[in-house]
C-alpha cells in the first residue's frame, strides 16, 4: 500500500480507489500434449464462476516465483519444477485493480487437480476462447494464441 493513497479523515483510514494494484502470481501450466490447465473460480470469489489459470496474491516478503510455487501447491497439488515469465497484465475492474504476473509452468511433479473441489480441465490453446475468463485474461489468451 502506498501511504500517499491513505487519507486520514476523522481518525479513520480511507483507502483511495487509486491505491496500489493487487499483485497476483498466475500460472499457465502446460501439459505434455500442449494443453493448458484451467479451473473454475469459486462462485463466491471476485470474478466468481469464471475460468482462470491457477494462482493468487503475492504476500508481503515473497517473490513472485515463491508465490507462484506456493499457490500452485495449495490450489492444484503440484510442485513447480520450472517456470518462466510470460507477461504482466495491468487491469482495472470496477471494484479493484490487478497486476497479473503470468508465468508459463513447463515442468512440475505431483498429481494435478483442484484442491478446493472446483471443476478443472486440460484445454488446447485453440479452444480457450470457448470458456469465460475474467476480462484481464483476454490479453493472456491472445498471447498464447499468437506467441511473439
Ligand atoms: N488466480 C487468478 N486470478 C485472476 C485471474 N484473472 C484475474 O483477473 N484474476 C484476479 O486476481 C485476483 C486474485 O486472485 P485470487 O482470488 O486467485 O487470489 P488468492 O488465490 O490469493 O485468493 P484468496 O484470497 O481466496 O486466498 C482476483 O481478483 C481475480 O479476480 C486468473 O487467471 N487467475
Ligand atoms: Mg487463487
Amino acid at each position: 500500500m502506498n501511504l500517499a493513497h491513505v487519507a486520514r479523515v476523522k481518525n479513520t483510514n480511507i483507502v483511495m480507489a487509486n491505491s496500489d494494484p493487487l499483485h497476483v502470481a498466475v500460472g499457465v501450466i502446460e501439459g505434455t500434449d500442449g494443453h493448458v490447465f484451467i479451473s473454475k473460480r469459486h462462485q463466491a470469489l471476485h470474478q466468481g464462476d469464471k475460468w482462470e489459470f491457477p494462482g493468487g496474491k503475492v504476500e508481503a516478503g515473497e517473490t513472485v516465483y515463491d508465490a507462484l510455487v506456493r499457490e500452485l501447491r495449495e490450489e492444484c497439488n503440484i510442485e513447480v519444477q520450472s517456470a518462466s515469465p510470460l507477461t504482466v497484465i495491468h487491469h482495472q475492474y470496477q471494484d479493484k485493480r490487478v497486476m497479473l504476473d503470468v508465468w508459463r509452468v513447463t515442468s512440475f511433479s505431483g498429481e494435478i487437480g483442484q484442491n478446493e473441489g472446483q471443476e478443472w480441465l486440460w484445454v488446447p490453446i485453440y479452444a480457450l476462447g470457448a470458456y469465460q475468463f475474467p476480462e484481464a485474461n483476454q490479453a493472456i489468451i491472445d498471447l498464447l494464441e499468437n506467441p511473439l
